[in-house]
């Protein structure tokens, strides 16, 4: 369990991690996600006793970083996979950090299998591609099978298959039981990957929710819907049959094919009145917002909400 507690990292007088407070729970993938510059890798260094913060802190099963005894077994992450020495073999990188550690040394050849590395283990890291470079990251982060991960864009540079491989591996990891933390920009990753979300903007949290709430709450549903006669529907949504008075904004909108878009009114008040007007419908369909689409919807509302409370 990874406990942030009014987490507060200022540089030179600017805050860029504010006030911030989250729980990463066991058994459950969260995201961490945020704009370019929202303060993620700061909250993760300062996590990771790399950065002291101004105020607040971050703990480990209730110890800050810099407490814990044996740190790998507590907490295995992946910051930056550049920051590798480059003369030395995939398997001499893990046996020195096995060896700093007091962690065996049967788990190196265990992990090297594990993220897929087995066969290139006597080769030196220069001649790694930035994909192998993200999994011997992912192996040093597994080296003392720890029960909470942090990983920032552990995807980067993975190609498809490698990407699935990241996917199921963290899934599992959290299936286990451990507490996995992981950031991304990729949006369509982050929602087949993450349980739960963390967003954050400017340092400020902005959402701790499941990724399923999230969606719903910041999505905005669309309804397509399309009839045997194009025109009399566009004559009918067109028209402004469908709002009410004082109900919720409806809009509606033609799409390609004749198709119209509606939202803000249930798919049944929409079947209903096409029967109404004697309009067949063939096709009337709920699309739910991505992941994406209710993020970018999410932070601009939260521009607007800094513009409102910082003058
Ligand atoms: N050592 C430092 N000194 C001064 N400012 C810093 C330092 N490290 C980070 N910052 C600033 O803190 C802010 C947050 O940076 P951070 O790297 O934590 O964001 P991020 O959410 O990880 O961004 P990205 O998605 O681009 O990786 C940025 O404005 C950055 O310029």
């Amino acid at each position: 369990m990874i406990e942030i507690q009014g987490l507060t990292k200022e540089y030179d007088g600017v805050r860029v991690v504010d006030d911030l407070s989250f729980e990463v729970r066991p058994g459950v993938v969260t995201g961490f996600l945020g704009p370019n510059g929202a303060g993620k890798s700061t909250t993760l260094r300062m996590v990771l006793g790399l950065d002291r913060p101004t105020a607040g802190r971050a703990l480990i099963d209730g110890r800050p970083y810099r407490e814990l005894t044996e740190p790998l077994r507590r907490v295995g992450a992946l910051l930056d996979a550049h920051a590798l020495h480059g003369g030395r073999t995939a398997r001499g990188h893990l046996r020195w950090l096995a060896a700093s550690n007091g962690l065996p040394d049967r788990r190196v050849d265990e992990v090297l299998a594990q993220v897929g590395l087995a066969d290139a283990a006597g080769r030196r890291i220069r001649g790694f591609s930035l994909g192998m470079r993200q999994r011997l990251g992912v192996a040093a982060a597994l080296l003392g099978d720890p029960p909470a991960l942090l990983l920032d864009e552990p995807v980067n540079g993975l190609d498809p298959e490698g990407i699935r491989w990241i996917r199921t591996l963290l899934r599992d990891l959290a299936a286990e039981g451990r507490a996995v933390l992981l950031s991304s920009h990729l949006m369509a990753e982050m929602s087949l990957t993450a349980d739960h979300l963390v967003v954050i903007g400017r340092g400020r949290l902005l959402a701790d929710a499941a990724t399923t709430d999230f969606i719903d709450r910041h999505g905005r549903p669309r309804i397509r819907v399309r009839a045997v006669d194009p025109t009399k529907l566009a004559a009918l949504l067109g028209g402004g049959a469908l709002p009410e008075p004082g109900a919720d904004a409806v809009t509606a909108e033609p799409a390609e094919d004749g198709a119209w878009e509606v939202t803000g009114a249930a798919p049944e008040r929409i079947a209903a009145l096409a029967a109404a007007h004697g309009v067949v419908l063939y096709e009337i369909a709920v699309h739910q917002d991505s992941l994406e689409e209710a993020f970018m919807r999410m932070t601009a509302d939260s521009v607007d909400y800094r513009a409102e409370v910082r003058p």
